[in-house]
């Protein structure tokens, strides 16, 4: 196992928030000694597994996301281990034959943040840190405060003070993060910890932390043993900072190298479209990013301008033949409201994907017989405020009756 800067090359001595060059750091890893029937009889067999470490729908997968941190000070809070849900009524929404939600949502603290997390704060453990922190629009910061506090350590947030959920900055609190609040975007705080995280001895848990992205691979690990290692033809995913699909990516391409799938499902990345600069860039076939230097989308959890991972984002694109695309708010929180009747529920960001694949569908690019996979990022109590926007007329007190039984059956025919 070596980290190195994915710009120069240079293979990392020391633990660094990035490389000296400022080019953003990656894990690679020698595959070639584990043998593929080895590997499946050992993650089909922790599938049993209850109170271990491999009961955890991270560590499950050990082997080929962080075998070099001791066992002694992994921790878990029993994170991955989410639902796969198909859906009749989305499929019908995006006009496609098969679609199916995986629920990060149902994660400890309720986004696909702890898949990366518990591995990121592994590994700061592993270095004798106990001082962890993150820039966030609420998910990261929930996650690393969880984390955090699970561990007995403590955890400094950098998140700004408008345009984000208030409901994820509570559960922050909760867990008993310290919160700094600036005003700005996501992107100043990472710009403030690139700066200043070394000199604070604050250990950087946000996603261009390369373990981070180690531990987000097993989002598509546990996919594909769910799925009996047979790929969707699409796997629909929500874009900000792009730790998500950079992760996606160099899952796939760990199970495909290993034979433990034969076919690479095509990626769909999908951006609001008032924070979309990394669809803009392979649109227009950029070679290089142009930051969003003022951000907006509704969908809060991705009101990013400048994605640090957008290199890895690239490279997963182009491995899967994928493709990005960008929504409206509109359309995003439409779609919300499908995921929601399903029972399964999101925040609006995760619902980009459903937005994605409809319009994705409706310009042929998506073909009507394929089936899709979309990853919901975020619970649906995440962003109350967005309940409030869409469901507040639905609250039956807010229209009290009196309960006599000709006032009721208007109310229920
Ligand atoms: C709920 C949710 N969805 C999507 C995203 C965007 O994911 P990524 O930053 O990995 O592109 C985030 C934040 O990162 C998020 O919190
Ligand atoms: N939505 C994220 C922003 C991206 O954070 P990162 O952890 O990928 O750096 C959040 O919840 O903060």
């Amino acid at each position: 196992m070596r980290i190195q800067c994915v710009d120069c090359g240079e293979q990392m001595k020391d633990w660094a928030v990035r490389c000296q060059c400022g080019g953003i750091l990656e894990i690679k890893r020698d595959l070639s000694s584990l043998d593929r029937d080895y590997l499946l009889k050992l993650f089909n067999e922790r599938l049993y597994e209850r109170g271990t470490l491999y009961a955890s729908g991270v560590w499950r997968y050990r082997e080929l996301i962080a075998p070099e941190l001791p066992q002694d000070i992994l921790i878990t809070r029993g994170e991955g281990n989410t639902g796969l849900y198909s859906s009749k009524s989305a499929a019908d929404y995006a006009g496609i034959r098969q679609l199916q939600f995986k629920a990060q949502s149902e994660n400890p603290s309720g986004s696909f943040k702890d898949n990366g997390m518990v591995v990121a704060v592994s590994h700061g453990l592993s270095l004798g840190k106990h001082r962890f922190a993150c820039s966030s629009t609420g998910n990261t910061s929930a996650s690393l405060s969880l984390y955090a506090a699970w561990s007995g350590t403590s955890s400094y947030i950098f998140a700004p003070a408008e345009h984000i959920s208030a409901a994820k900055i509570s559960q922050t609190a909760a867990y008993g993060g310290h919160l700094v609040r600036f005003h700005g975007t996501y992107d100043d705080g990472i710009h403030f910890l690139e700066q200043y995280a070394d000199a604070l001895d604050l250990y950087v848990c946000n996603s261009l932390n390369p373990y981070r992205i180690e531990g987000q691979k097993s989002i598509i690990f546990e996919l594909a043993q769910q799925l009996n290692w047979s790929m969707p033809d699409w796997i629909a995913i929500p874009g900000g900072a792009l730790s998500n699909v950079s992760a996606l990516g160099k899952g796939l391409e760990d199970l495909f190298t290993l034979g433990l799938i034969n076919k690479l499902p095509r990626i769909a990345l999908i951006q609001a479209e008032g924070a979309s600069p990394f669809h803009r860039m392979m649109q227009s076939n950029d070679t290089s990013l142009l930051p969003d230097s003022n951000p907006f989308t509704r969908a809060s959890a991705m009101n990013i301008g400048n994605p640090p991972s957008w290199k890895k984002a690239r490279h997963a694109i182009q491995l899967t033949n994928g493709i990005t695309a960008s929504v409206t708010d509109e359309e995003i929180m439409q779609a919300k409201q499908i995921i929601d009747r399903n029972g399964i529920g999101c925040e609006p960001a995760s619902a980009a994907t459903l937005a994605g694949i409809k319009k994705l569908r409706a310009i042929g690019v998506i073909d009507k017989d394929e089936h899709a996979v979309c990853i919901l990022t975020g619970h649906l109590l995440k962003d109350i405020a967005a309940l409030d926007e869409l469901y507040s007329h639905d609250q039956t007190s807010q229209q009290a009756v009196e309960l006599t039984q000709e006032q009721v059956s208007i109310k229920c025919y």
